[in-house]
């Protein structure tokens, strides 16, 4: 594609009467610069994209999108925010993809991936060509590959999509972060549906305040709709029990349908009764009641599968099916997945590491289990501080043996965050064991028949990052290796 066409999706007003050369690639990263790249300069949180200018044309980019003048020897072109422009240029680089694929978002502190899951084994059972965008992986039919963050930034993001057009996806379905939303990594994505699950404490490091937390939340209902050239119907499927949700009531031009269990809602739950290996309720919609009997567990779970049940109607797919589908997933990896290598008591691996979700969590397997609860649990490093301390009383408060532990500490001292998650206890009923191997190990020789353990935090997690070291860690496979150890 030619420089000017892809300049001319800015609506800017500087005027371009330079050479006009084919734009190879767009690019924010000199790692990637090719021959022909239009090299975006974003200002980061570590360094400043408009400091590699000069190296990204020595690496052959043959024109750059700034937000300040600069003499680099290739048209340079400046906007006030090239965060936004980049999405703006991507959209339009990779020929609108957005507005060729069935596109469903879902935001929201937990369940975005669970979420996503379900929605995508309802779709395939459809036989539609599904792609997924999220934490795990991305996941185009099949194929999966591996992504940096839960919600790419919007280059990557509109390859991505391009791909999927490319082998004829029909629908999309991804996790939107509230960073992405903060950082305009979904600007120019013109969605279909947009899922809310729910708004509890998390990123307070990033967004300050749980206000600003809801406000970059509330973008995606209030940008819903906006995208250029369009004419199909839009969907908010909103969690009636959350508070947050009459604010993006407010925000959004779209159609709304309205999910819950405590509150009234166009799709609701009652009579839900949790046990060990399942939870069953009553779906009550459009003047129906029937009972659904789900393979997950936890209310936290009805709450992920009404809110798939929401966005997969919008979608135009039946109810029964839709059902059918729900009832058949045995669980999403990582996500209150059971690690069994015949001990007779019950390992979880779940990857709560938010408040609300341990809470969550801990709730539901107090619900089924009569004898001790080992929760291990651990904060991460670099990410917000202010949820340790309640973490922390969270596990006391639900688990009869807590242990704190690490988890991913990345550049902090992993002493110093478990001594700011002991902040937060004043009774000593809990034990500290900073090695997380060590913990594990620890709860499954000390528990006898009946008893529960939970490794929360990491869930589908392969890796510990300490320092800079990315190291091998699975909880799954430490617990089951312990749990074969101990029988032997
Ligand atoms: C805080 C944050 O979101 N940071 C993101 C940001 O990184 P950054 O600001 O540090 O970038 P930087 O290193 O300062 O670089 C600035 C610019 O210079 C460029 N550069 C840099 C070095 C170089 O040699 N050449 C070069 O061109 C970079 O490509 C970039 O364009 O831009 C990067 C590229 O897009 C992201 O990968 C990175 O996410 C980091 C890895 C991250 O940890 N993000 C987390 C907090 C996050 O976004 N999480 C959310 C939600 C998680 C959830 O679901 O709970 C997510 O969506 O993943
Ligand atoms: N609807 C929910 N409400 C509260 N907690 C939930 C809900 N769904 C899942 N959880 C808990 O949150 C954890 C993370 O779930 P999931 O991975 O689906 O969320 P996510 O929003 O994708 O998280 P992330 O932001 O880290 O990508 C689960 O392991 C479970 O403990
Ligand atoms: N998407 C979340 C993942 C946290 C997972 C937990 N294991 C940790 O490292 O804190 C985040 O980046 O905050
Ligand atoms: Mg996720």
């Amino acid at each position: 594609m030619r420089l000017q066409a892809i300049l001319s999706a800015l609506h800017s007003l500087t005027v371009f009467e330079g050479e006009n050369p084919e734009i190879t690639s767009i690019e924010h990263d000199t790692r990637r610069v090719k021959k022909g790249s239009l090299f975006v300069c974003v200002k980061g949180y570590t360094v400043d994209g408009h400091d590699f200018a000069k190296k990204a044309v020595a690496l052959g980019a043959a024109a750059i999108l700034a937000e300040k003048p600069m003499n680099v020897g290739v048209p340079v072109f400046v906007v006030r925010d090239t965060k936004r422009a980049m999405a703006v240029v991507a959209d339009a680089f990779y020929n609108h993809p957005t507005q060729k694929l069935k596109l469903i978002g879902i935001t929201g502190t937990n369940g975005k991936t669970t979420t996503s899951h379900l929605l995508e084994k309802i779709f395939q059972d459809e036989h539609v060509e599904t792609g997924l965008i999220g934490t795990m992986y991305t996941k185009i039919g099949d194929k999966k590959a591996e992504t940096k963050n839960t919600t790419p930034d919007s280059v990557t993001l509109q390859q991505i999509f391009h791909q999927m057009t490319q082998v004829q996806v029909d629908t999309a379905i991804m996790e939107v972060s509230s960073h992405a939303l903060e950082l305009g990594r979904v600007h120019g994505c013109d969605y279909d549906i947009a899922v809310f699950t729910n708004l509890t404490q998390d990123h307070l490091d990033f967004h300050g305040t749980m206000e600003r937390y809801k406000f970059a939340k509330s973008l995606f209902f209030s940008q819903l709709g906006n995208a250029y050239l369009d004419n199909r119907p839009k969907y908010a499927v909103l969690n009636a029990d959350d508070e947050a949700t009459e604010d993006f009531i407010k925000a959004t031009a779209a159609h709304i349908l309205t999910y819950g269990i405590d509150r009234e809602a166009d799709i609701m739950a009652k009579n839900i009764s949790i046990h060990s290996s399942g939870t069953q309720f009553t779906l009550v919609t459009g003047g129906r009641e029937q009972t659904v009997n789900l393979q997950l567990i936890g209310k936290f779970s009805v709450y992920n599968v009404l809110a798939a049940i929401g966005a997969s109607l919008c979608a135009g797919v039946n109810l029964d099916s839709i059902i059918q589908s729900l009832e058949s997933v045995q669980g999403v990896a990582g996500r209150f997945e059971l690690v069994q290598g015949g001990q007779d008591f019950t390992v979880i691996v779940d990857y709560a590491h938010t408040p609300d979700s341990l809470e969550n969590v801990l709730k539901t397997v107090r619900e089924f289990a009569h004898k001790k609860i080992f929760v291990i649990v651990g904060c991460g490093g670099d990410r917000d501080k202010t949820k340790r301390p309640i973490m922390a009383k969270i596990a006391l408060e639900w688990a009869t043996d807590p242990i704190f532990t690490s988890d991913n500490p990345r550049s902090e001292n992993p002493a110093q965050i478990l001594r700011d998650m002991e902040e937060g206890v004043h009774e000593k009923n809990y034990q500290v064991i900073e090695d997380r191997k060590e913990a594990i190990e620890y709860a499954i020789s000390a528990a006898t028949s009946g008893d529960v353990i939970l490794i929360a935090g990491k869930g589908h997690e392969t890796y510990q990052i300490i320092g800079d070291q990315v190291l091998d860690f699975d909880d799954r496979m430490v617990a089951k290796e312990a749990i074969l150890r101990n029988r032997k």
